[in-house]
């Protein structure tokens, strides 16, 4: 069956394996469980992404570096503390050829133990400050989770940028900048909105300062997702690896000191790909935003058949290139589907599937009036327009599509996004597919109790006739930016009943990937 036969409301993640699939996203790599093919469709996405990002990172003077995809066991050693953690998700190269190395390499899962002995070596004074370089590469990590297409791979596309400051403020500065070309990639290009927050110290970065974060927000499960990160390593890495300037500014009389440089670390990866189609995605397939969209306009010849004349087709399909090449001339990425032996209702439903946002119908009654029919994929509104406006009303339906998928998933993510002051509301708001926000003392020990207390137990779930797990716990997602009112004046309690202590901050929590 070529087309969908599974519904997303029935089984998410049935229907996200079946369109990413359908719609010729990726393929699953059958040699090696957990590595995808990226196709075309979903290449044209990241593309889009990079050129769109890779501006924007140019506006900060950041500079592009390669370096080696390998790292040896020594490097790490450097790192060891917090590598530990993710010492499982190594992928070890043991031999070359039919001997064995002597020390085996690792595949890189990052790049700081692999870039940072160099930042070392060339930054000596702070008029090499700042350094800034980003690398778009891929990286392996071997999960141990199950794997699923674009949301958790073992090699993933990505970009990290690496840079060098020499104060905490001109790191702090940059992170937020980054942060914010992040969110830009969601909700300029993707059409999805994020919440802007700082991770809390259970789940930052172990390596790093502090982390900051923009999430997502999945309504089909209600499940929270993390869109890409922004570390600012503060001085940790710089001391584990000596990166360090001659302080320019030495007090009066003393021999001047040395300062180690202030470290972030950004990243942001083909997660974006899986986030968008699970959002904007509906039982007939993908749903593209038009701004990431390979292919924006598609057109199709209706009331053509077997009686029409061979010249009064020709003439007909003539009429739809010169409609493509006019989109072209104003930006619109058309094209036109004249393939025979296939009905236009086969046609409408293969692009349908494909997400492509904007379907023209044109025949021979159109021409008479001079119009094409147009049929929106995000909401299948239908409609007619003026050929003589086709440069003007195209572009701008477009856009109009553009921005309501973003407003229709930013209702939907702000109508999930609930406060909570009662304890007892978070189980049943979670289970209503919400993310909730609680007054948190922010501690990482109050943190696990609280997954405790809110991973549905055994006997909870109906005996052995319930197959299900029993239902996910709650982590900390992040700690909005925007902070509703209501406890800055220090006397609220943490929600968590067992805790006790005063909430620091309001803390977005929910069931994540
Ligand atoms: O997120 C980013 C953004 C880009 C640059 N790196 C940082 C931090 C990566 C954290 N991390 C993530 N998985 C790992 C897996 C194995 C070894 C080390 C690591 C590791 O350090």
């Amino acid at each position: 069956i070529i087309g969908m036969t599974v519904s997303k409301a029935d089984n998410f993640s049935a229907w996200y394996q079946e369109v990413v699939l359908k719609a010729e996203m990726v393929e699953y790599y059958n040699e090696i469980s957990g590595f995808f093919i990226l196709r075309p469709a979903s290449m044209f996405v990241w593309n889009t992404i990079r050129k769109w990002f890779q501006e924007q990172i140019e506006t900060l003077d950041v500079e592009e570096a390669s370096f080696p995809s390998l790292l040896s066991s020594k490097s790490l050693e450097k790192e060891k503390e917090h590598v530990e953690g993710f010492a499982p998700e190594l992928a070890w190269v043991t031999k070359a050829g039919d001997k064995d190395l002597e020390n085996p390499v690792a595949l890189r899962p990052t790049s700081e133990a692999i870039m940072y002995p160099y930042y070392s070596k060339w930054i000596r004074s702070h008029r090499d400050l700042p350094l800034r370089l980003n690398q778009w590469n891929s990286v392996v990590r071997w999960e141990s989770k199950q794997t699923t297409p674009f949301l958790r791979a073992r090699e993933f596309l990505w970009q990290e940028g690496h840079t060098a400051h020499l104060t905490e403020e001109l790191a702090g500065e940059e992170v937020l900048q980054i942060l914010e070309f992040y969110a830009g990639v969601y909700e300029q290009l993707l059409a999805v909105p994020v919440v802007r927050g700082r991770k809390t110290e259970k789940e930052k970065f172990a390596g790093g300062y502090y982390t900051t974060t923009v999430e997502g927000y999945i309504p089909s499960n209600g499940r929270g997702v993390q869109g890409g990160t922004s570390h600012c390593l503060g001085q940790n890495f710089s001391k584990m690896y000596d990166v360090k300037v001659e302080d320019p500014t030495p007090k009066e009389g003393e021999k001047a000191g040395h300062i180690h440089v202030w470290q972030n670390s950004w990243g942001l990866s083909t997660r974006v790909i899986g986030v968008m189609v699970m959002i904007h995605g509906d039982d007939k397939g993908l749903v593209l935003p038009p701004r990431v969209s390979k292919l924006q306009v598609i057109m199709v010849p209706v009331g053509i058949n077997k009686s029409t004349s061979k010249e009064d087709k020709e003439k007909h399909y003539d009429e739809m290139q010169t409609f493509k090449n006019t989109l072209k001339k104003v930006g619109v990425r058309a094209d036109y589907d004249t393939r025979d032996g296939y009905t236009p209702a086969w046609k409408f439903n293969d692009w349908e599937l494909k997400g492509v946002p904007l379907r023209l119908e044109y025949g021979p009654k159109d021409a008479a009036k001079s119009v094409v029919s147009f049929a929106r994929r995000d909401t299948g509104e239908k409609g007619t327009i003026e050929i003589a406006s086709l440069t003007t009303e195209i572009p701008a339906l477009l856009e109009k599509i553009q921005s309501d998928m973003y407003n229709k998933a930013e209702a939907s993510f702000r109508s999930h996004r609930i406060n909570i002051t009662n304890w007892d509301e978070v189980v049943p708001a979670l289970d209503a597919r919400n993310v909730v926000l609680i007054p948190h003392c922010l501690a990482e020990k109050c943190e696990d109790k609280i997954k405790d207390l809110t991973t549905g137990n055994q006997e909870e779930a109906a005996g052995p006739a319930d197959a299900k797990a029993p239902s996910m716990g709650m982590k900390s997602l992040c700690i909005p930016f925007e902070q509703p009112e209501g406890i800055e004046k220090g006397t609220t309690k943490c929600l968590n009943p067992e805790c006790g202590a005063l909430a620091e901050k309001w803390c977005m929590f929910g069931r994540s990937y």
